[in-house]
């Protein structure tokens, strides 16, 4: 390819990005490849100002030089060619700082070695598919990492200072700096965007349909809009977020009418991102209906509840629902792996490990470099429970406290090396998670999840379950009266008049709760659970109820009157009209009595026997 073929099209930003994107391509398609390939490059002489002081500045992605935006396309040939030469006659980067306040967020992936073999299978030395390691051209080697920071190397790898991590740790959330721009780095959700995929397809193809993103926190439903918006971008689509929470209709009318117009006007598409869909209400989903319909808007919603609950049956029969799941274990170490990365924190094996016994302090820890242990990565990677924000969250969380405490542990490695450095264990990463994230979401999905595996367990008479299902809730931070009042149900619709003082045992149990509260109250809530597991069931009464029910519904024309003689007669009108006239008081009544209580029309109905199976 032709150096004169590259052409930033934006002053920065997604452009550089772009610029980026064609840059690593064109260099991997270049030559032998390898890290070398990517270092920065020296860059030709600055070009002439003259005529262009007007003009806003545009940084070289290459070598980080601000020009004018006339001049950046021949300078950038100019500097692509020099950065070959440059290449071949091993010429080590210029120091690290601006080149991190440029990149845009993810593209720095420093890459340190990866030591140990957990994040290494399948991932061809590293990098996984579709995960971060698999980028290519977005970060420098380990030599040009190492020579740089003055890191040491452990196990092949090397780990940058504390002062260095730290410093990156500043700013956004690590999690929001971590957001994917490509399907490239999207990981995990094979089962609806892998390969052959349709909505991978559609995606690829700039062919958006409107959609309803469904999915646990932390899932990557925001991200995979938020890579729709930098492809969309690409062809020109216009892309507006809202969020459900904030948003006011005339919010949704603002942009309504804006995306008619530049459709009309400039034959522009708009595709709008509604997050967290299920707080609007149904009018205000009302509001695009005719314009999704109609195609004004294309609609990405994102929503943790049910859609088929919380959303609009008309909008829903428009859009392609998309369940996104929980993030594997093994997703979430790819995603883990290119956090760590990026921070240029390295990854101890098991053969590299710290002397715990042995952990001192000291003022310059910020001069030492940072280690995280294999098993705190893999550790973390379960207890996210599949959710990317709370991993990258309880990462992030573990590296600031223990570069606060200021701790460095001597570490000795399996090739029999000794060295000092920060070390992140796996309690370290525990400490960073909050227990209630891991377990529970109270107000989503999670919560009537739980609950209905706990009811069912103890339909089933599986006493061990139902005291997990239990315990899932409790400990994860339901409230233990919500969970008793589920047991009074439980009581009559279950167990019904196979034990009768099953629904005692629940209304104590509410009691009980009620007046202790929890941890301790939580003992009451396990001992009627258990009772309830090893209680005989019986949905008699539950069922003909229903049946009476049924037998309601499916009545037509006006209900039959209460029958005569069961009518009570409190007034003389009423007995001259014959209320209570015929009416047979049973306790008078040796011998059983003859009497009917149903309608006439309902005569010799038997609610119990009509059981349907
Ligand atoms: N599939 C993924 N691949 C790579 N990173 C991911 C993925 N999913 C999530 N992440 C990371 O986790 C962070 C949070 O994800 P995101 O905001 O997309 O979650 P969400 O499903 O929209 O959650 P919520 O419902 O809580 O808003 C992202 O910023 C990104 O760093």
């Amino acid at each position: 390819m032709q150096p004169g073929s590259l052409r930033l099209l934006r002053p920065l930003g997604a452009g550089w990005a772009a610029a980026g994107a064609d840059y690593s391509s064109r260099r991997a398609a270049g030559a032998e490849g390898g890290r070398s390939r990517f270092l920065p490059r020296r860059c030709p002489p600055r070009e002439p100002m003259e005529g262009a002081e007007e003009e806003a500045a545009v940084r070289c992605p290459v070598c980080l030089r601000e020009l004018p935006g006339a001049l950046i396309n021949s300078h950038l040939d100019r500097c692509l060619q020099a950065g070959e030469g440059d290449a071949e006659r091993g010429w080590s980067p210029p120091s690290k700082k601006p080149r991190l306040a440029a990149a845009p967020s993810g593209e720095t992936t420093p890459a340190a070695a990866p030591v140990f073999s957990l994040f290494n299978k399948g991932r061809g030395g590293g990098q996984s598919p579709g995960a971060p390691g698999g980028r290519s051209g977005a970060g420098r080697g380990d030599a040009a990492e190492k020579a740089e920071e003055g890191g040491l190397a452990l196990g092949g790898g090397t780990a940058l200072r504390g002062a260095s991590v730290a410093q990156k740790l500043e700013g956004k959330p690590l999690a929001d700096r971590l957001r994917p721009d490509t399907l490239r780095d999207y990981v995990g959700q094979e089962r609806v965007l892998g390969a052959q995929t349709l909505l991978r397809s559609l995606l690829e193809s700039h062919e958006i349909p409107s959609l309803i993103l469904w999915g646990p926190p932390g899932c990557g439903k925001t991200t995979l809009a938020h890579i729709i918006a930098n492809s969309s971008k690409k062809t020109g689509t216009r892309f507006v977020t809202l969020s459900a929470t904030s948003a006011k209709t005339n919010d949704v009318r603002d942009v309504i009418s804006q995306a008619q117009n530049e459709k009309r006007l400039f034959k522009r598409k708009t595709i709008l991102f509604i997050d967290e869909i299920h707080r609007f209400n149904k009018s205000q989903q009302d509001t695009f209906l005719p314009h999704v319909e109609c195609g004004t808007v294309t609609l990405i919603g994102a929503t943790t509840e049910n859609p088929s609950f919380q959303v609009n049956a008309a909008l829903l029969s428009r859009c392609r629902v998309i369940v996104l799941e929980k993030l594997s274990a093994e997703a979430m170490e790819a995603i883990l792996m290119r956090a760590v990365r990026s921070l240029g924190v390295q990854v101890l094996g098991k053969d590299d490990q710290p002397d715990s016994s042995a952990t001192g302090s000291g003022s310059e820890s910020s001069e030492f470099p940072v280690y995280i242990e294999e098993k705190a990565l893999s550790t973390l990677a379960y207890l996210c429970d599949g959710d990317a924000r709370t991993g990258l969250n309880g990462l992030q969380l573990a590296l600031q406290a223990r570069l606060a405490a200021g701790k460095t542990t001597p570490l000795s490695t399996a090739k029999g090396c000794s060295a000092d450095g920060v070390v992140i264990t796996e309690e370290h990463v525990k400490e960073g998670l909050q227990r209630s994230h891991i377990l529970y979401d109270r107000a989503g999905e999670e919560h009537y999840n739980c609950i209905s595996a706990l009811h069912k367990s103890m339909r089933g008479s599986d006493e061990n379950a139902s005291l997990y299902w239990l315990a899932r809730m409790l400990e994860g931070g339901e409230d233990p009266l919500y969970v008793a009042r589920r047991l009074v149900r439980f009581a009559s619709e279950d167990i019904g008049l196979a034990d009768p003082l099953a629904l005692t045992q629940a209304v104590a149990a509410y009691q009980g709760c009620h007046f202790i509260g929890m941890p301790e109250c939580e003992v009451i809530l396990a001992q009627c659970v258990v009772y309830f597991a090893r209680a005989p069931k019986s949905i008699e009464v539950y069922r003909a109820y229903s049946n009476v029910k049924e037998c309601l519904r499916m009545h037509t024309g006006p209900l039959p009157p209460v029958p005569l003689h069961l009518r009570n007669a409190p007034t003389r009108l009423m007995k001259n009209l014959g209320y209570g006239k015929g009416y047979k008081y049973n306790p008078m009544y040796k011998e059983p009595v003859e009497q009917d209580y149903l309608p006439e029309e309902l005569k010799g109905t038997d609610f119990f026997k009509e059981q349907k199976t």
